[in-house]
């Protein structure tokens, strides 16, 4: 299997990460001042806001005086004979009576560790992130208004989501593979919030399910567009619209099936941005015009909150869905 890093965080305030796989690098979009971002703000975000019941009631410099256990790998590194049994029996303990435990002595070298903490952080810094930010939240907003005046109807049902929508930035990293046929990138999926806008290098990966079967999409970085009399060099992004949408719309406007391959000889970066609901009690639903006789309702209304609560079951109480309720 390629080593590959799939970021997923959902950029609540300040960027909660939520992992998939292993991760490279998080980037959540600075809507929240943190000691080493640029931009700081005296008030959060209304569209971060949680009701008052769902707010954190332990801060952030409060800690818990807890024997949290402590594996030190020193003995095991150095040879001691018994190490390992001891270090077994430890975390034998800490698994069935903590679910958790510290490691010391670990054998990775701290320069790595702290080049891994900073290295992002100076990403966060440039202005050009910010820029970026900005830019793509108003290319969604653009498209927002697009789709909706295409598909003829009152825009005031879907501004309560698009207003309100956050993002959602990540970075996918596709390491060369050896055996690419083997394996694959990014397994198939839609993309759950409203918009997703994706930027790849110029490196063939992304595929959609289209007419029956899997297409590749040619990146087209560096294409040219004949604007007036000037061709322009311009950068290519592809926009889907994603699974809210295909609610919001009774799936007139559904992202598509799609997955990404690796290859044997080049690395392969993609970023998306995806733009999020985060009003946790606003209900989604088909606009009204958009079900009929011919169109009945596809979907059942959720709140965004619903929603992630459905996620999170899946992605991190997965055991609960396979708990036997009779046990
Ligand atoms: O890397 C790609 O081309 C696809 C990325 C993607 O589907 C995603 O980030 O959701
Ligand atoms: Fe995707």
């Amino acid at each position: 299997m390629p080593d590959i890093h799939r970021p997923r965080l959902h950029s609540n305030a300040g960027g909660a990460i939520t992992c998939e796989h292993s991760s490279l690098q998080n980037f959540s979009e600075p809507e929240m001042a943190t000691p080493w971002s640029t931009v700081q703000f005296s008030t959060v975000s209304e569209k971060f806001v949680l009701p008052e019941h769902q707010r954190p009631t332990v801060k952030h410099d409060e800690y818990r005086d807890l024997d949290i256990p402590v594996i030190d790998l020193a003995p095991y590194f150095e040879g001691q004979r018994a190490a390992l049994q001891t270090i077994i029996a430890q975390v034998k303990d800490s698994c069935s009576n903590w679910k958790f435990f510290h490691v010391v002595n670990h054998g990775v070298d701290e320069a790595r560790l702290s080049r891994i903490e900073h290295q992002p952080q100076q990403f966060f810094k440039l202005d050009s992130y910010n820029e970026y930010t900005s830019k793509m939240q108003e290319l969604s907003e653009l498209f927002f208004h697009i789709i909706i005046t295409g598909l003829g109807v009152d825009s005031t049902h879907f501004e309560r989501i698009t207003k309100n929508a956050g993002g959602l930035f990540r970075w996918n990293y596709y390491p060369p593979c050896p055996e690419p046929h083997k394996t694959i990138g990014l397994k198939p999926h839609t993309d759950f919030n409203l918009l997703t806008i994706l930027h790849t290098s110029n490196v063939g990966g992304l595929q959609i399910w289209l007419e029956g079967k899997w297409s590749g999409i040619r990146p087209r970085c560096q294409s040219s567009l004949k604007l007036q009399h000037e061709t322009i060099k311009c950068s290519w992004v592809q926009i889907t619209v994603t699974i809210h949408g295909g609610l919001l719309t009774n799936a007139r406007c559904e992202g598509p099936l799609h997955r990404a391959v690796v290859n044997a000889t080049v690395p392969r970066i993609s970023h998306s941005r995806t733009s999020t609901c985060h009003v946790p009690t606003t209900v989604i639903v088909a606009h009204p015009a958009l079900v009929n006789e011919n169109n009945p309702s596809k979907y059942i209304p959720f709140t965004f909150d619903a929603y992630m609560k459905a996620k999170q079951m899946q992605l991190f109480n997965t055991l609960e869905l396979f708990t036997r309720k009779d046990s």
